[in-house]
């Protein structure tokens, strides 16, 4: 994670906040007005006090009762209304920063996403963001109506006398900045410790879920268990220190207030001896001060809270400041499928070097296959033709064209890249084919089907194409999910199919019909990856190749 301060967190979050900058407006109004009204509320009571005293300060009783009433019903109005409006900003902000980090996975993907963690990957984008409710509907408007109201208040008791206004901007400053800058700074770690934690746990149930068959075979549960156990008591490890530090916060925070009004009484009573001031003003500056602390009271109690947040927040931005392996060509030239080609291509993953000096010729209408142990590259050449990744050096080309210079889109149109795990969604039958080619007809789905030698097996399920994966789940055979994938790229219909691996699941039998529907395809090129003989007999050229080389 890339470290960054607190202020360089809230500052991005905040602008964020722009176009909403008038509702933002809005609900500082209300909220120092609402404040406003719960701390007259008292004054007002004072001057109550005062009347009854027979120390008359030019309001009346009547007045005096009909505003308190006045401003009870207003305070819990205007309350609400400034919650409405923090919540409205933060929820259409948590739509808009969604939407970024999707447009940002979009970007990041394949190559970036690759290589990240899934489980963390979704507890950011599903918590982490959830999480910055707090930072928009909690934090930055509370800050605002603190500064203002504390303001306003700090006016009021320097009119009584300055001394008064500078022990109360004091009180302020100290419970409003001082110790929220402290309790931040003290549990920031903490905070990002848990949120990574809790991405990790994530990260490792999913992988269990995943693994349950391996876990079970090899009697690997009580380990697992054991591991998420450890996982679990380290977040509430964090989690309780940090739940310590808010009630020391707390604890703090609630002492420096009595002592502030302590104070206050002290320097009133002692300007009241001095004759500086009245009884008056010892009374309401007293009550003033007690009254007033709930706005930055409010920035206190963020405090531990926002440790979280910020750490959340980091996280977020993580993602939205990655840089893509692979930039989309948005302008680039569209291309009629030629033939296609690698021209001494080098490349690697990091620092390793997969391909070196790499070059072959894919000829259109021919079947290019490309053989290989394990491991040795045979893989990165499709995903090199796909652009999933760009070369180290050396280049690729399409139709002619550099494919750095080609539109990403008209490339995907040319290109139908079935790879060795076929991911099926939790759809039906027919939905999961139609991802190829979203305006199909039911026809052209049947006859990819047939081509891929799967429709009689759909046909022989109770729903047919109809069907939906989610229900059949994992008893579909790993032969079934290739077929399927095959049919999705046979649907595609692009003039050149990239094939990882296609008949490595399948019986003799269903591997034939596919190979007879290959060859029957006229104007289709392919390049085709298999460590089969028997598919590799239908390549016109094949290319070998052994640690990155090509021989
Ligand atoms: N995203 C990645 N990041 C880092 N290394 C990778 C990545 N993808 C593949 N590799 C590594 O690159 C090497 C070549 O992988 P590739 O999948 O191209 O091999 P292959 O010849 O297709 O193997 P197989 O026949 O087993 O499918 C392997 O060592 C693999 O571990």
């Amino acid at each position: 994670m890339k470290k960054r301060s607190s202020l360089q967190i809230m500052a991005r979050l905040t602008g964020l906040v722009r176009p909403l900058a008038f509702v933002m407006l809005g609900a500082v109004i209300m909220g120092v007005a609402g404040f406003l009204s719960a701390i007259f509320i008292t004054v007002f009571g004072g001057y109550a006090v005062l009347d009854v005293l027979g120390i008359n300060r030019g309001i009346s009783l009547t007045t005096i009762f009909i505003s308190v009433c006045i401003f009870a019903v207003v305070r819990g109005i205007l309350r609400y209304a400034e919650q409405a409006c923090n919540h409205y900003i933060a929820f259409r902000l948590l739509a808009l920063i969604r939407d970024k980090v999707f447009g940002a996975l979009r970007r990041l993907a394949p190559a970036k996403l690759e290589c990240r963690d899934k489980g963390n990957l979704i507890s950011i984008i599903t918590s982490d963001i959830e999480l910055l409710e707090v930072f928009y509907a909690h934090t930055i408007s509370p800050c605002c109506i603190a500064l203002i109201v504390s303001g306003i208040m700090t006016a009021f008791l320097s009119g009584i006398h300055v001394l008064l206004g500078v022990t109360a901007a004091a009180a302020y400053l100290i419970v409003g900045v001082l110790i929220p800058f402290i309790i931040s700074r003290r549990s920031r770690e903490k905070g990002e410790a848990f949120r990574s934690e809790f991405g990790e746990m994530n990260a490792c149930f999913m992988d269990s879920m995943r693994g349950l068959r391996e876990i079970i075979q090899y009697g690997f549960g009580e380990k697992r268990l054991d591991d998420i156990n450890s996982r679990s008591d380290k977040m509430s490890g964090i989690e309780s220190e940090m739940k310590k530090t808010a009630g020391t916060n707390s604890a703090v925070t609630g002492q420096i207030i009595l002592v502030f009004t302590v104070i206050m009484l002290a320097v009133s009573a002692i300007l009241y001896q001095k004759g500086s001031i009245g009884f008056d003003g010892v009374l309401l500056s007293v009550i003033t001060m007690a009254s007033s602390f709930g706005p930055v009271l409010a920035v206190a109690n963020l405090g531990s809270g926002l440790s979280q947040t910020m750490a959340a927040g980091s996280r977020v931005l993580d993602i939205l400041d990655d840089t893509p392996e692979v930039r989309e060509n948005i302008s680039g030239a569209q291309i009629e499928f030629e033939g296609a080609g690698l021209k001494n291509v080098h490349f690697s993953y990091g620092d390793e070097e997969i391909l070196k000096d790499v070059s072959l010729e894919v000829k259109k209408g021919t079947i290019t296959g490309i053989v290989g142990k394990s491991g040795s590259g045979k893989s990165t050449i499709l995903k090199l033709l796909m652009r999933f990744w760009n070369t180290g050096s050396g280049e690729i080309h399409i139709s002619g064209k550099d494919i750095r210079e080609i539109l990403t889109t008209s490339l995907r149109e040319n290109e139908g890249y079935m790879t060795q795990e076929t991911q099926l969604f939790h759809d039906s039958i027919e939905n999961n084919i139609r991802i190829a080619k979203r305006d199909a007809t039911r026809e052209e789905i049947v006859e990819a089907c047939r081509k891929a030698s799967v429709h009689e097996f759909i046909s022989s399920l109770p729903n047919g194409y109809e069907t939906e994966v989610g229900e059949l789940g994992s008893t579909l055979s790993g032969g079934e999910r290739q077929r399927l994938g095959l049919a999705r790229a046979f649907l595609h219909n692009a003039p050149l199919f990239l094939l990882d691996e296609p008949t490595s699941n399948l019986d003799s039998l269903n591997e034939a019909i596919i190979l007879k529907a290959l060859r029957g395809e006229k104007d289709r090129t392919v390049v085709l990856v298999s460590h089969r003989p028997s598919t590799m007999r239908i390549a016109d050229t094949t290319y070998a190749m052994e640690n990155g080389r090509m021989s």
